[in-house]
């Protein structure tokens, strides 16, 4: 699917220009989503969902403007959403979970629903415990309960709300290996503020900062923002004004600090910047 923002802005009564005139063509695949809190992802992600209408431009949604209800009500039943919050009924099993949330997007046949469900639970590694209630699940296991209700219908456009926040390591490596086997014809949209998810996940990123567009491209050009900036200073008593701190490390003369900044703090090295630095010279005031 090919979702295109033309123009797109939003405006709250207490937060004018959520978003800012974002303009943007975005790929089919994973797709990263990056940003600082309040930089207005997840109200992007409810535009591209249809919960939340736009004050200003539009969104395509393969050629169609989805300000047509129509097209609205098309997209909502290809669409998978997880949102950040998700708390699937405890007293439900997993099975009649996503039975649940097949009816709510509209697939009328009962046992293509059943088939799915038991398809998806397998696919996120809860086949055994698919008729246990979820009240007893980890939070791991009630976030893939989440992306297997997000996959019911086969969405051809998924947008994932920083699924791994919390989860333990293990888990989250799980996560993402389960969510890097979703791309493919599908759009997938990772909102995240773990970088390292989307560095091993999506070949694309968007960076927003208070609402505007501050980068979109491969994910690998990131690091091209803080070339020629980033810089490793000797040790120090406290960190160099005007640098934006991308990194600390404790010596026993001071601190070390790697910093992005368009002059070198004295004595600093040149340093070959990271994705990490590379989003820090985006998004840092
Ligand atoms: N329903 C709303 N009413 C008023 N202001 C809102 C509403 N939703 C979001 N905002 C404001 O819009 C801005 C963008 O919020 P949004 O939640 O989209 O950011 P975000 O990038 O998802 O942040 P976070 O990473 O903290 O979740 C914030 O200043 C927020 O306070």
């Amino acid at each position: 699917m090919f979702i295109s923002l033309d123009h797109l802005g939003k405006d709250f009564r207490k937060k004018p220009r959520a978003l800012d005139d974002l303009t943007l063509d975005l790929p089919s695949g994973m797709i990263g989503l990056v940003g600082p809190n309040g930089a207005g992802k997840t109200t992007l992600m409810r535009i591209l969902c249809g919960i939340v209408a736009p004050t200003r431009g539009r969104v395509l949604a393969d050629g169609r403007d989805l300000s047509d209800a129509r097209t609205r009500r098309a997209l909502k039943q290809t669409l998978g959403y997880l949102p950040q919050d998700i708390e699937p009924y405890p007293n439900l099993t997993p099975l009649e979970f996503l039975d649940y949330m097949g009816v709510l997007k509209g697939m009328g046949d009962a046992r293509e629903r059943r088939r799915q469900a038991g398809g998806l639970l397998e696919r996120v590694g809860l086949a055994d415990v698919a008729r246990r209630r979820i009240g007893g699940f980890s939070g791991g296991m009630r976030r893939r309960v989440g992306i297997a209700q997000a996959l019911m219908g086969s969405p051809r456009l998924l947008v994932v709300d920083e699924p791994t926040a919390g989860l333990d390591p293990e888990e989250r490596m799980r996560f993402r290996a389960l969510l890097a086997s979703l791309g493919g014809e599908r759009t997938v949209i990772l909102s995240t503020h773990i970088l390292d998810d989307v560095a091993q996940t999506c070949p694309y990123v968007c960076v927003l900062r208070g609402g505007r567009l501050r980068y979109d491209g491969a994910t690998s050009g990131l690091v091209d923002a803080a070339r020629g900036r980033t810089w490793i200073t000797p040790p120090l008593p406290a960190p160099p004004t005007g640098a934006v701190v991308a990194n600390a490390a404790a010596t026993p003369e001071g601190t070390r600090y790697r910093v992005v900044a368009d002059i070198p703090p004295a004595g600093a090295q040149p340093a070959e910047p990271t994705l990490e630095d590379g989003y820090l010279a985006l998004v840092a005031r």
